[in-house]
């Protein structure tokens, strides 16, 4: 079942079937006394009868539906059932109501205005297909039947063309196989020897086949069964058949079926083929349509309902109360004809419900309902939101040039883009706002002025500190640090020119494919015992107070596989939504783990596995569960897992002072982050062994693909402001102020989760989740947050020595071993980095944890700070040895010691 055309159609069938074929059967054997009384109330106009069930009036009046067709006046039959456990549906209390109306006049006006639903009026061009020579398929099991053989020839006579098959098989294989444009129009199925051909059920698979639905089944059936039962017909129909006709020779008889055929199934196509044109229209819209039966089951949702409420395209009919509700659910059960009321509609990923404005019509080919209409407008507000960055609302953006224009609003940058076909939606922001300047204060202009000033600028989201006192950063350690993270540009005041070959970067980090090859043909064969131990660590794998350097010492610097096996291949199962194998996994897990530099004291697979630990927690949180799919979760997880592989131990600033490869290779943008991701691919299709993706078809490759990139790639910290503002705009509102003032203010902002329903902010929660993970450790508790800040230091001031040693410019001067206060850097970074991120992802996933140890480790730092405590060596000093990392650092010492 699916909410497609075709179960317009079906439910259409279905009605002709079950309604239409007892309608008819009815009128032709219905009691005599009922019979009686219809002809009577026939001749009696106005009267209303109730039998057995059933509510039959016959009215002589003016009917405006019948006399859209030319008749001026009709006599209408009305059969309906009136038992209470219909009066439910608006089609029924329709019914009822009409029913016990006995003149027009007798009716309340609101009755006629409102509560008969409008014909469906379908143009009559629409219904016009060009004249086909017929096709005829006949299925007879008999070899050289003569009645096969009068039927094909009845065909030839009128210009057709016949063929036959002898067994169900073979007639449902030249469906399947034929091309729809040469799909027969009408099939012949000799019925008439049940034991040798089971007619109904292969009218069955016939309907069960895709676009049969114009397709004419007739039933032939011998005369003496015809004769004898009544009610013959009625399993035929039931089973799909269109037509039962008794078994013959006579040329003249086959000559009219097959004229009759010819007529009412080029009707039959003209209808299915307007269907389907109004569905690909519907499809096109931007508001949400739903087409439900008069039960309310919804028998068609368009794209943008599909997409908004987060359903999929295939889903069968379902009661459009489990996702509506509100005043335009009343007005619909109300038999109301056309309304319009607010609608409720809850949606799959996001627990909030969304208000949308609602446009409803009953519609009917009679009096009563057949199908109910809902148009849910996509407000702006949705709307903004999917379209932002899309091609589409780039497209969109053309038609908007024009209606500006046409509204005569002051637009001077718009009009030179008139001529083009393109435009941003930021120009029509800008032009929106500079009209609103026409007539305001001074003070307001100035304002927009300023903001126009601003927006006129590329780098939206780029932080600008200078200028924005609350984002100023005092203290010259974490000033060095915040500007390394943030800018975009290379330090180049020296203008260096780097001696001897580019490759020789360091002795202690090499960046180059050799490493892959090296990986492969020597490590690939870890051994993956788990002791009782490890085992035991590892069942706590997804506890936030994980021993991460504990599983370090344990698996000898080989913690990513270990725990990527127990998180990725236990708990959350990825190779079946990856369709690979464990072994796979753990080779893959293994090549990767390789490729990190061990000799980095941060940037080695440890840090991996706590990105990849802290991923997976999140994964665990109801909200993220609600909105990822499988594959989107595994994506994640491998994202995390090789975020930083074949990471040099220094950042991209000093691969691009230090001209190395990469930097060339990626023009100085997003060096480290491309080759991360870039050399995760590489590695893995390198090698069928450790191909993860082998066995995804080619679309699910490229989306889990576009997903590990992505993420990869949202880690880079120059985008960090953007990634954050996006995700704040999105995804809080507050209750007074703008958004653009959401983040560094006092005032609490709220969660709002309602942008869920759309792809592309699923993507802004993806990249927040790995960017947290990505520093999770300053939100870690304090025995694991401080290790790492040594672990960092430790790598920044190898760092600043290797760009002295080399004469390369130094990009954060402050981080000297000698004479760095750590606990200044590190509140610094809580203070520019961490807190506003984890307060806003924090909130969102229901985890006040990640901002309670950021605060409480600022605190811990401020102390040690006021205390004096500045070098790495002062603060093991500080903490007294007493803390893992104490001996940690005892065992591995550092140079400075
Ligand atoms: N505790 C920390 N103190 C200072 N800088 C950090 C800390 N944790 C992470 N970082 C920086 O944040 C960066 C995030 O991206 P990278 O992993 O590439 O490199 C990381 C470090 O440069």
């Amino acid at each position: 079942m699916g909410c497609t055309p075709s179960m317009l159609l079906d439910h259409k069938s279905r009605r002709r079937d079950s309604t239409g074929s007892q309608e008819a059967a009815l009128a032709k054997v219905a009691p005599t006394p009922v019979c009686n009384k219809a002809v009577q109330a026939a001749k009696a106009p106005r009267a209303s009868l109730e039998s057995d069930g059933f509510s039959i009036q016959l009215s002589s009046k003016k009917d405006s539906y019948v006399s859209q067709m030319g008749n001026n006046f009709a006599t209408q039959l009305h059969i309906k059932r009136i038992s209470g456990s219909s009066s439910g549906s608006p089609g029924a209390r329709a019914g009822r109501r009409s029913s016990l109306a006995l003149t027009p006049e007798d009716e309340p006006l609101v009755d006629v205005a409102n509560r008969s639903p409008p014909p469906a009026h379908i143009p009559n061009a629409m219904l016009y297909t060009p004249p086909e020579p017929l096709e005829l398929l006949c299925v007879f099991p008999e070899r050289a039947s003569r009645v096969c053989a009068a039927a094909c020839s009845a065909v030839a006579r009128a210009g057709g063309e016949a063929r036959s098959v002898r067994s169900a098989r073979d007639a449902l294989d030249a469906l399947r196989r034929d091309s729809e444009a040469k799909l027969p129009h009408v099939i012949v199925v000799d019925a008439r020897q049940p034991q040798t051909l089971d007619a109904p059920l292969l009218a069955r698979a016939i309907r069960g086949t895709k676009n049969t639905q114009h397709i004419i089944l007739i039933a032939i059936v011998k005369k003496s069964a015809y004769l004898k039962d009544d009610f013959v017909v009625l399993p035929y129909l039931d089973a799909g058949f269109n037509r039962v006709m008794v078994e013959t020779l006579s040329a003249t008889a086959w000559c009219a079926e097959v004229l009759q055929c010819r007529a009412a199934g080029a009707s039959a196509r003209a209808q299915v083929a307007a269907v389907a044109a109004l569905a690909a229209a519907v499809d096109r819209c931007r508001d949400l349509v739903a087409v439900t039966d008069d039960q309310q089951r919804i028998l068609l949702a368009n794209k943008s309902w599909c997409r908004v409420l987060g359903w999929r395209g295939d889903e069968g009919p379902r009661p459009l109360s489990e996702t509506a509700g509100g005043e335009a659910m009343r007005q619909a059960s109300s038999g109301a004809r056309d309304w319009e009321a607010p609608v409720t509609l809850r949606r799959r990923a996001a627990p909030d419900p969304i208000l949308l404005p609602c446009r409803g019509a009953a519609i009917g080919l009679t009096k009563s309902t057949s199908h109910i209409v809902f148009v849910c407008e996509q407000t702006h507000a949705v709307e903004t939101e999917r379209g932002r960055g899309s091609l589409h609302s780039i497209r969109r953006g053309s038609l908007d040039v024009r209606s500006v224009a046409s509204d005569g609003l002051r637009r001077t940058s718009l009009a030179k883009l008139q001529g083009l076909p393109l435009e941003a939606p930021i120009t029509k922001v800008i032009s929106l706002l500079s009209a609103a300047t026409e007539g305001a204060p001074p003070s307001t202009v100035a304002c927009i002025e300023r903001a126009v000033d601003m927006l006129r600028t590329s780098e939206l989201y780029s932080p600008q500190m200078r200028d924005d006192p609350k984002m100023r950063v005092e203290d010259p350690v974490a000033t060095d640090l915040i500007g390394a993270l943030l800018s975009r540009e290379q330090v180049n005041s020296n203008l260096f020119f780097m001696q001897g070959p580019t490759n020789t970067l360091s002795s202690r980090r090499s960046s180059n494919d050799s490493t892959v090859v090296r990986s492969q043909t020597n490590r690939t064969n870890i051994k993956h015992k788990t002791t009782g131990q490890l085992r035991e660590l590892l069942d706590t794998a997804l506890s936030w107070d994980f021993e991460i350097f504990r599983l370090e010492d344990m698996t000898r610097g080989r913690p990513l596989a270990h725990l990527g096996l127990a998180l990725m291949g236990g708990r959350f199962d990825i190779c079946a939504a990856l369709e690979c194998d464990e072994r796979t996994l753990l080779h893959w897990l293994t090549i990767i783990e390789t490729n990190y530099h061990s000799g980095n004291t941060y940037h080695n697979s440890t840090h991996a596995a706590d990105v990849l630990q802290a991923v997976a927690y999140f994964l665990e949180k109801d909200r993220l569960k609600s909105v990822l799919e499988p594959l989107e979760a595994a994506a994640a997880l491998l994202a995390a897992a090789a975020h930083d592989v074949d990471h040099p131990g220094t950042s991209s600033a000093f691969l691009c002072n230090a001209r190395h490869p990469l930097a060339v290779l990626y023009n100085d943008v997003s060096v480290l982050e491309s080759h991360h991701a870039a050399l995760t691919f590489k590695i893995t299709l390198n090698d069928n062994r450790v191909n993860i993706f082998k066995n995804l078809d080619r679309d699910t490759y490229k989306q889990v693909r576009h997903n590990v990139i992505d993420m990869i790639l949202a880690t880079e910290m120059t985008k960090h402001f953007e990634h954050l503002a996006k995700f704040v705009n999105v995804f809080y509102a507050k209750s007074s102020g703008s958004k653009e003032d959401n983040m560094h203010t006092d005032e609490p902002l709220a969660l709002d989760t309602t942008a869920l329903s759309l792809p592309e902010n699923v993507i802004l929660v993806k990249r927040m989740m790995i960017k947290c993970a990505d520093v999770s450790n300053a939100s870690r508790p304090q025995k694991f947050a401080f290790e790492w800040a040594r672990r960092i230091a430790e790598e920044y001031f190898l760092q600043t020595d290797e760009e002295k040693a080399k004469d390369l410019p130094v990009v954060m001067p402050m981080f000297d071993r000698a004479t760095c206060s750590i606990p200044r850097s590190q509140i610094g970074f809580i203070d520019y980095i961490i807190i506003d991120m984890m307060e806003a992802w924090a909130a969102f996933i229901d985890m006040p944890e990640l901002v309670n140890h950021a605060r409480s480790n600022h605190a811990r730092w401020r102390e040690l700070d006021e205390a004096g405590v500045s070098t790495l060596a002062d603060v093991w000093r500080a903490l007294g040895h007493s803390s893992i990392h104490g001996q940690l650092q005892a065992a591995q010492p550092t140079a400075e010691e």
